[in-house]
């Protein structure tokens, strides 16, 4: 399908958003120093220091030269002062050295500080989220422009302090040259002016192309994870697939490629051009100042000072201008990141403030409970009512996408229901603290996560508070027969799990289905939820996991989902769902003696058996 070409109008861009993208540079130093408030200050210690060293040497030359035409005249030759100076030369020169290379380390130690920083604080913020924002496009285009440019936010705070460092070199350097010829200034602001406005104006377009790509560069990756990842192999092989994802992500990455060309040969070309007249005007410079030493109002260390002088400044300006558009086009990214951080969720977001009852007491309620998913008009629930009684095991059956799922995702309140409502003892499960609601329930998911940690982090996860509580460890490992799995591995409960890292093993469905279902036990939950967690396991696991749950969770309250109606059977009641529908509700005798979608489904399957 022909992808729409995206327009590249570098004309569009308007300075003042260049400029307005600063705005977030104070915060971002704040940051900065915050990450290391000694190394920070340091660093800003040794570039001021450094900024004067340029001017003291040219300086220094100078009056070398001048010293140096003062002995080839003179009689009597005395060489004192002229090595002095030589000396004075030289110690600056060593100094500049050490300050730089101090300057160097200091920003890379910083750069790596922040950049963990930042990382661990993208994390954080994305923990934040509620889960129909994780799911919404639009959301995944902001994280992802806030993650990347990790690395062009740390050049950007050496990028930043050079430019300060900078100012004081180019303020050094004008005094000099204003006290000798001020004629000069208006030669060096016509080499430079005309660059500066060209990269501003670059910067700002090659920004909004790659803004503008955001949604094609996460379709990319996920195209370079499709094609290369050891979680898709199997199947890119068997049905030779490889070409064609290759070929797509080529397809795609050419276009940008094509787009991004076409600006950096603009960028070049204008680039080019400026600087050259630049160079005419460094030139026009350097003739003005031959001419008057040539007069004699310069002597020969004058024209050394002065054209050295000249040729920094001019080196230093254009560095300063080129610098400056490379901080506007990283500080715009800066803005993505911040307003990543800054992003507030719905209020509803951390729920009311009434406490938890202890324990449940009477149970909880859906109440006419009807749900579509943001962005969608369907109605994937509606007019849900059922109790879920104190202690109760409740079993929810029903076809593939009848939305059973998607009533425990209610329940947990990853989602507010479109219309009625939840709730817990009598109360609606809004007026209660999100997360701590959320803490309420064990959960296992049938998409749970394979996290490539050790074998006791993946347990742990239940409750990682308790990660250093090995009894707790190894007692939700037994309820869940993970024990079984933990005996058969080299390196017991520290054994690397996945396949991603060094010495790591990787598990079968159903074995990793044991370890999710100890989690579940690890956390002393009130209320706990299997949505088929058992998938994996074989018949006699199935049914040997379920009667151990049942035993085990004496007392507690629970949901399970599962297909298999030998496990379901075991609940105490069970609600059979269709098109988002409550069909039947019961113990599975009275659903049995109905005679609906429960019985027909039952005897469907116990025939299977047969
Ligand atoms: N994040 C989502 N956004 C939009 N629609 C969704 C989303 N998740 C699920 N749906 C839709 O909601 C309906 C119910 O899905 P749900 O996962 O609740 O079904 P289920 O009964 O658990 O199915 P299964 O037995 O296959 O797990 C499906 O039609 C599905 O396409």
């Amino acid at each position: 399908m022909p992808r729409p070409q995206k327009s590249l109008e570098p004309n569009k861009f308007k300075f003042r958003e260049s400029f307005a993208s600063l705005k977030f540079v104070p915060r971002f130093f704040g940051e900065i120093r915050k990450v290391n408030p000694r190394l920070f200050y340091l660093n800003i210690f040794l570039r001021l220091t450094n900024a004067v060293l340029p001017v003291l040497m040219l300086w220094v030359g100078k009056l070398i030269i001048d010293e140096v035409v003062v002995q080839i005249a003179a009689d009597v030759k005395d060489l004192d002062h002229l090595w002095a100076l030589v000396a004075a030369e030289f110690a600056l020169a060593v100094l500049s050295d050490l300050f730089s290379r101090g300057i160097s380390l200091s920003d890379a130690l910083l750069g790596d500080q922040y950049s963990i920083n930042t990382s661990v604080k993208i994390i954080r913020k994305t923990s934040e989220v509620n889960l129909d924002e994780l799911e919404d496009s639009e959301f995944y285009d902001k994280l992802e422009r806030a993650r990347q440019q990790t690395t062009g936010r740390v050049g950007l705070m050496s990028n930043i302090l050079t430019q300060a460092e900078d100012i004081i070199v180019i303020a050094t350097l004008l005094a000099g040259v204003v006290v000798f010829e001020p004629w000069l200034i208006i030669l060096l602001v016509v080499s430079i002016v005309p660059t500066m406005i060209n990269e501003v104006k670059f910067s700002g377009t090659s920004y909004s192309l790659a803004r503008s790509w955001t949604q094609e560069r996460r379709e990319l990756d996920y195209l370079r994870y499709a094609g290369a990842s050891d979680v898709t192999a199997k199947e890119v092989k068997l049905f030779g697939l490889s070409d064609y994802l290759a070929n797509r992500f080529k397809g795609l990455s050419d276009l940008y490629y094509t787009q991004s060309k076409q600006l950096a040969k603009q960028r070049a070309g204008w680039g080019s051009f400026f600087n050259v007249i630049g160079t005419t005007a460094y030139y026009g410079a350097y003739v003005l100042i031959i001419f008057r030493t040539v007069a004699g109002v310069f002597s020969l260390g004058d024209l050394t000072f002065l054209s050295g002088s000249f040729n920094r400044l001019r080196q230093k300006l254009q560095g300063f201008f080129t610098r400056f558009t490379a901080i506007t086009e990283t500080a715009l990214y800066l803005q993505d990141y911040f307003e990543f951080l800054d992003l507030s969720y719905h209020e509803s977001a951390s729920g009311g403030k009434t406490p938890l009852p202890k324990e449940l007491k009477e149970g909880l309620e859906f109440r006419n409970v009807g749900f579509k998913y943001p962005k969608s008009e369907r109605w994937v629930v509606r007019n849900i009512n059922f109790k879920l009684k104190a202690e109760e095991k409740l079993a929810f059956v029903g076809e593939n996408g009848a939305g059973k799922t998607t009533l425990i995702k209610l329940l947990l309140q990853f989602y507010e229901p479109t219309e009625g409502e939840i709730l817990l003892d009598g109360i609606p499960v809004k007026q209660f603290d999100r997360a701590a609601y959320q803490r309420y329930f064990g959960v296992i998911f049938q998409d749970f996560v394979k996290f490539e940690l050790t074998l006791r982090e993946n347990i742990a996860m239940g409750e990682i508070t308790k990660i250093n509580d090995q009894g707790r460890i190894e007692g939700a490992a037994e309820k869940s027969l993970a024990n079984q799995v933990v005996s058969e591995l080299p390196f017991g409960y520290d054994q690397q799990l996945g396949k991603r890292f060094k010495q790591g093993k990787d598990l079968s469905g159903g074995q990793w289905q044991k370890i999710a279902i100890a989690r579940a036990y690890m956390k002393d939950a009130e209320v706990l939820i299997l949505d088929e967690p058992t998938s994996a396991l074989d018949a006699r696991a199935e049914t040997e996991a379920f009667d151990r749950f049942i035993k085990l969770t004496r007392g507690k309250t629970a949901v399970i989902i599962s297909h298999r109606f030998s496990t379901v059977r075991i609940a105490d009641r069970i609600m059979v769902l269709k098109d988002g529908a409550v069909l039947e509700l019961g113990t599975h005798e009275e659903l049995m003696q109905n005679n609906k979608l429960y019985s027909e489904l039952f005897n469907l399957q116990a025939a299977g058996y047969k």
